[in-house]
């Protein structure tokens, strides 16, 4: 078996002895044959951004083949608002190589992501996945490079108080048990998300800890590696349904939601991105951040009060917003810098053998770090749609490729301090702010949205909705609106606590 395999937690992939990207209609035949797999799922995902399931019984491989081969057909106006009950009918095509064994079905049973397919048998124009598909091509078409990206997903894991080894408040960033109390369940999480083709790069607990008389919040994120973008967006969604089923297998609760509590840590959905060609990473040039990566930089910062409207879509997002919770506020980029909009992370970019220097009984590694190097977008969180966020970072670093003064913006819009510490007050006052509302960002797609339809990425009716969905929640002002109503505030935490 291919080396690179042989710790792979997919139990297709250990059987199959290939990787996930190769299975075939025949793999995932002699797969469920040969290993007493009763039941199929198709997953697909709806207009709520939650995976939905269709379940198959499988007693007769010619319905096996059947199903395999020719898809199911779904009611479409009951899982997209834009699709209308008259004309409603899709099919949803199995991709294999999404397929895992999923890991909480009692009975043994395979699962696969599918695709939207329209009555002509076309993928389905306006379907989230297939707009990502359309972004990332278009990116490639103009750049010549491979988009791809990866999610920090934020959580707080709900318990009841525990009074023993109390965590302490807004200080849980890496803390071990058993100041930490979920870290099992983190762990539980973790491999269960390998198992179903997740590749993840690391778990922790994270800033956000308190409690109130009944119970206990304790924030946790789960960060994956870079992947092909299309690939990074499927993987969050399998994540989130696979923490939310052990959460409730194991009588806790969890929440994605952007902020729960005033004052303490909102919970993010960073996306990292890079750039490949020919396999090589583009961000780095002569171990400093590009110009290519520039560029991208230069587009995220010109359509960032646009892509608030894909990332942030519910009130409460814009609570998350504020100064001194390492969320941003304003429009700029910077170094390893916390407060900025997109961060540029430490990337190994020294070209030091560290592990050498303290492991002197190891042959020195001839590791290439240069394939590390991402940078973060740090506005979006858990209530956006996964593939359209990702299809809309997609569609900004393109732009910047296609923006003559790309690398002007880049460098009026670099900041490298703490724009929220007093002394750097008039740098704060010269950035541009993002949008702090639903409303807000439905008009900034308004002006935007050209660059979004380029190329029939987002088609006009999909940027239609989506700014007519921002525009209904009649948000404008809405921190100072809640800021002295408590009780308001916690109503909005309620309506929203399980969004995306
Ligand atoms: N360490 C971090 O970067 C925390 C991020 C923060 N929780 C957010 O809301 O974005």
């Amino acid at each position: 078996m291919d080396n690179r395999l042989a710790l792979n937690k997919n139990e297709l992939v250990a059987y199959l002895k290939k990787p996930a990207s190769q299975f075939t209609k025949e793999d995932i035949k002699r797969f469920i044959m040969e290993n007493e797999v009763n039941m199929v799922n198709f997953m697909y995902p709806g207009g709520d951004g939650r995976l939905k399931t269709l379940n198959f019984v499988i007693n007769d491989l010619d319905y096996l083949d059947e199903i395999l081969s020719c898809g199911e057909r779904v009611d479409g106006s009951s899982l997209f608002p834009f699709i209308e009950a008259s004309s409603s009918d899709l099919y949803v095509i199995p991709r294999y190589r999404t397929a895992f064994v999923d890991p909480f079905a009692v009975e043994k049973t395979v699962t696969m992501l599918c695709s939207y397919f329209n009555k002509d048998g076309e993928l389905l124009d306006s379907s989230p996945e297939y707009v990502l598909h359309k972004a990332c091509d278009a990116f490639k078409k103009v750049t010549g490079m491979e988009f791809q990206a990866m999610g920090e997903l934020e959580f707080y894991v709900i318990d009841e108080v525990q009074d023993d080894f109390p965590a302490v408040d807004q200080r849980g960033y890496h803390e071990s048990a058993p100041f930490a109390k979920n870290n099992d369940f983190r762990t539980n999480c973790m491999l269960k998300i390998a198992r179903c083709g997740g590749q993840i790069k690391y778990g922790h607990s994270e800033v956000g800890n308190f409690s109130d008389t009944d119970f206990n919040f304790e924030q946790n994120e789960i960060e994956f590696l870079p992947v092909a973008a299309e690939d990074a967006a499927d993987q969050l969604m399998i994540a989130k349904w696979v923490i939310r089923n052990e959460a409730y297998n194991s009588g806790l609760n969890v929440t994605f939601a952007p902020k729960i509590s005033i004052g303490k840590a909102g919970s993010g959905l960073h996306i990292h991105m890079r750039m490949m060609k020919d396999g090589k990473n583009q961000m780095l040039q002569d171990g400093i951040i590009s110009e290519t990566a520039r560029k991208a930089i230069a587009g995220m910062m010109d359509l960032a009060p646009s892509i608030t409207a894909f990332g942030n879509t519910n009130p409460t997002s814009y609570f998350r917003l504020v100064p001194h919770q390492e969320a941003p506020t304003n429009i700029c980029w910077g170094d390893r810098n916390r407060s900025v909009l997109v961060r540029v992370p430490l990337g190994w970019s020294a070209g030091k053998d560290m592990c050498g220097q303290i492991n002197p009984a190891s042959v020195s590694a001839q590791y290439d770090t240069t394939q590390k190097q991402t940078v973060e977008m740090r506005s979006p969180d858990g209530s956006a749609d996964v593939y359209l966020l990702i299809a809309s970072l997609a569609v900004a670093c393109r732009h910047g490729f296609e923006m003559e003064n790309a690398l002007d913006i880049a460098e009026q819009t670099y900041v490298n301090v703490n724009i929220h510490k007093k002394e750097n007050k008039d740098k704060l006052a010269k950035l541009k702010q993002l949008p702090d509302s639903c409303v807000a960002s439905s008009k900034c797609l308004q002006d935007q949205r050209a660059v979004y339809e380029e190329y029939n990425v987002f088609s006009p009716g999909m940027i239609d909705s989506i700014i007519a969905r921002l525009k209904a929640f009649k948000d404008e002002n809405i921190r100072s609106k809640v800021m002295d109503n408590e009780r308001k505030m916690l109503e909005l935490v309620e309506t929203y606590f399980h969004c995306g």
